[in-house]
């Protein structure tokens, strides 16, 4: 990928960007192969390779400038306001629309946050799109209310000018800190959630709610982990439960349940566990469109809900944050037992950790997904049998 920024020094964001992608991407199966070694011998699959550009379905830009030339993009190293408004990690439209944002900030007088002198509105814009239907998600995160009324008045302009976008939300964040959103979210349009389609899933992104970054490997993601449950299930081992934990908007399990009830006809019964609430109604409505009927998802503690199960599905299906399952949710996954997990990780490091606590469990395979080109990071997903 050829970026200015990176080239000129001004943004170092893309911290493996000065090696080639073939490069990035062998050095990130090397280190998978060092950190699962204690688990051999386990079936390492070839990884799978994102688009080197343009494959990122959200931005998050800092607000800086001021409120007639204002910027969108980060603060770098060197204390410098860079304008990333041209980045080629998003996709070829998200220039226009920031364009469109800041013509409608200069309208508004929407007062660009300082941080040092605490004063000013706006703190970040946040850019979300669809792959599916190319339609945004716009956020405004701001420092209060005060400026409601007039992003009310000016809000029509901005959607004639950019009729793709969908939903517009403000987002209250009143503290000083560097935080990125708060509690309180005001959405201005009719639509509150932006519809992705993976594969053939629908997916609903409301403004608070976790999404992978990449969704075009995201979709690769989900429909490996359904394939892998399909063999399963032609090797003769029928899914009647399945468990999808951190389920988010419910990518993993929506995919699993089509996919097993295509090919079976039989529908699986689906649990899905989620600790944001939003994520959880989101699920619900894509289950609904999908006419997946023995499904329940709950907005509920992953760990908490393991603890105070007392019979096991047949696949238990994990996707957590960066910390891992933790030693309560390993304890519990050994003394249920269920038969079959396909864990999904974006830290390697802390899968390691986790497996070598699931003494039960065989690692019986593993593949990389390169979520997140051109930084040392990656989702990867393994397959694990009990013993
Ligand atoms: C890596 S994301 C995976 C989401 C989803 N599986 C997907 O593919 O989009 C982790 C998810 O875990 C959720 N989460 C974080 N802590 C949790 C907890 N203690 N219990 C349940 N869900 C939690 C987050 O809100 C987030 O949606």
């Amino acid at each position: 990928m050829q970026c200015a920024h990176f080239m000129a020094g001004r943004c170092q964001s893309c911290q493996w960007l000065a090696q080639p992608y073939a490069t990035q991407l062998a050095n990130k199966q090397h280190q998978l192969v060092e950190v699962l070694a204690a688990f051999a011998p386990f079936q390492l699959l070839a990884p799978i390779a994102s688009s080197e550009q343009g494959f990122r379905y959200k931005a998050k830009m800092v607000v800086l400038g001021t409120t007639d030339a204002p910027i969108l993009g980060i603060v770098n190293q060197q204390n410098e306001a860079v304008d990333l408004a041209d980045c080629p990690l998003y996709p070829e439209h998200f220039a226009d629309v920031f364009a469109a944002i800041k013509d409608f900030i200069v309208l508004a007088k929407l007062q660009p946050y300082q941080v040092q002198q605490r004063c000013g509105e706006l703190k970040f814009v946040l850019l979300s799109q669809s792959q599916h239907s190319g339609r945004f998600m716009l956020r405004f995160v701001l420092r209060s209310k005060n400026h409601l009324a007039v992003i009310q008045k000016y809000l029509p302009r901005l959607l004639a000018q950019v009729p793709a976008i969908a939903v517009v939300s403000i987002n209250l964040q009143p503290q000083p800190a560097a935080l990125l959103e708060g509690a309180e979210e005001i959405v201005l349009t009719t639509e509150r959630l932006l519809r992705e389609q993976l594969n053939q899933v629908p997916l609903y992104l409301s403004p608070q709610s976790f999404f992978q970054t990449n969704p075009s490997l995201a979709a690769a993601l989900y429909d490996t982990a359904a394939t892998w449950a399909v063999e399963l299930q032609q090797q003769g081992e029928p899914f009647e439960q399945i468990w999808d934990l951190f389920c988010g908007v419910g990518g993993f399990g929506l995919h699993l349940a089509s996919q097993l009830t295509a090919v079976t006809g039989q529908q699986p019964t689906l649990t899905g566990i989620e600790i944001a609430a939003a994520a959880i109604a989101s699920a619900e409505q894509a289950a609904s469109e999908l006419g997946l009927t023995q499904v329940r998802f709950q907005a509920l503690d992953s760990a908490a809900f393991a603890h105070a199960a007392a019979q096991a599905p047949d696949l238990l299906v994990v996707n957590p944050p960066r910390r891992g399952l933790g030693d309560a949710l390993c304890a519990d996954i050994t003394r249920l037992q269920p038969r079959f997990m396909l864990y999904s990780s974006c830290n390697v490091h802390s899968l390691a950790a986790d497996i070598a606590q699931l003494k039960s469990y065989r690692l019986v395979k593993a593949q990389l997904f390169d979520l997140f080109a051109h930084s040392s990071h990656a989702e990867v997903l393994t397959l694990l049998v009990r013993r």
